[in-house]
């Protein structure tokens, strides 16, 4: 399958923090932020494949900084990473202060999309071309991050299997 740059399904996605969106701190949800995340990740895996995908795995999520009511939450979302039916999407979300322009990195993730069929059955994946040094940086370190997932989900399989008697 011939290889897409990952330019190709770069994805950038902007809201405004609203007061439904927030918590009694005045500060956006977690639950919001991480719905965004999957939604704007969800979104770059399929321009890449443009087929369906499925999220099989999100890597820890660390809440750098607040979004606040009345600011803006950016995202931008870019294929990092493919193998051969998973693609891996590295998001970065910023808030920006409207009123002054001070714009604050507030939180970043991995996820990890399968693209399936018709049936739901996994499909293969063009692989990605990264382009500028951003890009080839989160390349070359992918292949340990997929390891240590992969170790992550097996260690997590055995400890929900009942204890051998
Ligand atoms: C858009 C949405 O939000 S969908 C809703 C949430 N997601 C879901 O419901 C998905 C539920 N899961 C599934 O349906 C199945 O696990 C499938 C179809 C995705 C995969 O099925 P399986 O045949 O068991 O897949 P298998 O274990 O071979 O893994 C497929 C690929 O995913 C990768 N993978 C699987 N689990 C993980 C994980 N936890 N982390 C990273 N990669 C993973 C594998 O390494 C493999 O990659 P490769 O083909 O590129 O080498």
């Amino acid at each position: 399958m011939e290889g897409k740059p990952a330019r190709l399904s770069r994805t950038v996605m902007t809201d405004l923090v609203l007061p439904q969106d927030t918590n009694h701190y005045g500060t956006i949800f977690g639950g919001r932020v991480m719905a965004y995340v999957d939604k704007i990740a969800a979104i770059t895996a399929m321009r890449h494949a443009r087929k369906p995908v499925v999220t099989v795995s999100s890597d820890s999520f660390d809440f750098l900084a607040p979004v606040k009511l009345g600011e803006a939450i950016s995202l931008e979302a870019f294929v990092t990473y493919t193998h051969n039916t998973s693609i891996e999407v590295f998001v970065k979300i910023q808030s920006e202060n409207l009123m002054t322009g001070e714009v604050t990195t507030t939180g970043s993730s991995y996820l990890t999309f399968v693209a399936v069929d018709e049936n739901g059955e996994k499909n293969p994946v063009p692989p990605v071309i990264p382009e500028t040094d951003e890009e080839r940086m989160h390349f070359d370190t992918a292949p340990e991050r997929r390891r240590l997932r992969i170790e992550r989900k097996q260690e997590r399989t055995r400890r929900m299997l009942p204890p051998e008697t």
